[in-house]
């Protein structure tokens, strides 16, 4: 878990961060939201004391960070930059290398964990191992950054535009992917976007920012049906719609979806946003999906219908 507690960082006479607070539970994924300069990257850098605050405390996992070496403390902690860091004249599987180099790992593990998180990337290591970082497109360069984040098993993960640089389609795409990654599960994530809806899309909880400060914090559905200030109506105001479909699961109208008695297969799960729903109809081309979750024994099955009734009440309720 994170706390970070009333902390600012002024360089000289500019103060980029002003005494902000905030908890990421442990497998939760917070996304730090707003404009450039808000004070978004600052953030997070002093998480991994890449910036050190001027004032204010941070713990992780109970520890105070400031008492602990900073090359020592990042060991526990991936990061993952826009322009993905990779060393330009070492290939991907010795990318992958330099942190277990350093903990001193042997060869034979070493070549195990890459073998195993590439695969689980989509990079399948005996194609991809010997590449080097300007033989692969920007997804797959974004991909191996965040395998070398993840290599030695950091319980924290801070990611800064982690798909900034990507065209709109490869950044949807591995979005989806990142989400159901079983490697992430049960990660304490810290994410920079600047993009509302990749925020709706990968945040449990979102910190929307400007000026150096927190305007808002709480889960995706509180900001968009509960803006609390201007700023907040104003930043989501183009994309309101959208963004309440992404922003309420399945869950929400469960009650609403009828049984499904002869189901045996589920085609997506309640966690599935009422926007994620209509995509995959839509994409499937299906006039229904049967939903299922692991821990509801019952199945039932969304129609566009449904969802549509069912988000008219909701709007028509808040
Ligand atoms: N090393 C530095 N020296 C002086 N000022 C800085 C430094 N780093 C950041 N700043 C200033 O602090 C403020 C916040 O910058 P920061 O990079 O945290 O914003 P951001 O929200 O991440 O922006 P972006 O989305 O453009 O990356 C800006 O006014 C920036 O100019």
């Amino acid at each position: 878990m994170i706390i970070a507690d009333q902390i600012s960082k002024h360089f000289n006479d500019i103060q980029a961060v002003k005494n902000i607070s905030f908890e990421v539970k442990q497998g939760e994924t917070m996304v730090l939201l707003g404009t450039s300069g808000c004070g978004k990257t600052t953030t997070l850098k002093m998480l991994n004391r890449l910036i050190d605050a001027t004032s204010g405390n941070i713990t992780i996992d109970g520890k105070n960070i400031f008492q602990e070496q900073p090359e020592i403390l990042r060991r526990t902690i991936g990061y993952v930059s826009q322009n993905n860091g990779l060393f330009p004249h070492f290939t991907v599987a010795q990318n992958l290398a330099v942190v277990p180099k350093l903990l001193g790992w042997k060869k034979d593990k070493i070549l195990q964990r890459s073998g195993e998180l590439l695969d689980q990337l989509k990079l399948p290591f005996n194609e991809f191992g010997n590449k080097y970082p300007d033989e692969l497109s920007g997804g797959q360069k974004q991909r191996v950054s965040l395998a070398r984040a993840l290599i030695a098993d950091p319980p924290v993960l801070l990611m800064d535009e982690p798909f900034g640089a990507l065209d709109p389609v490869t950044r949807s795409g591995i979005r989806k992917e990142f989400k159901q990654l079983p490697e992430l599960k049960s990660k304490t994530i810290v994410l920079v976007t600047h993009d509302v809806q990749e925020a709706f899309e990968l945040g449990d909880h979102v910190c929307l920012m400007d000026k150096g400060q927190i305007v808002q914090s709480g889960t995706p559905e509180a900001l968009i049906f509960n803006p609390e200030n201007d700023f907040a109506r104003s930043f989501f105001k183009d994309q309101r719609l959208l963004l309440q479909l992404k922003s309420l699961s399945l869950k929400t109208i469960w009650n609403q979806l009828s049984g499904a008695p002869n189901a045996s297969k589920a085609d997506i799960t309640s966690d599935e946003s009422l926007w994620g729903a209509m995509e995959i109809l839509s994409e499937k081309q299906s006039q229904q999906l049967v939903v299922g979750d692991l821990g509801l024994s019952e199945q039932k099955i969304v129609t566009l219908a449904v969802i549509e009734t069912a988000f008219n009440h909701i709007q028509n309720r808040r």
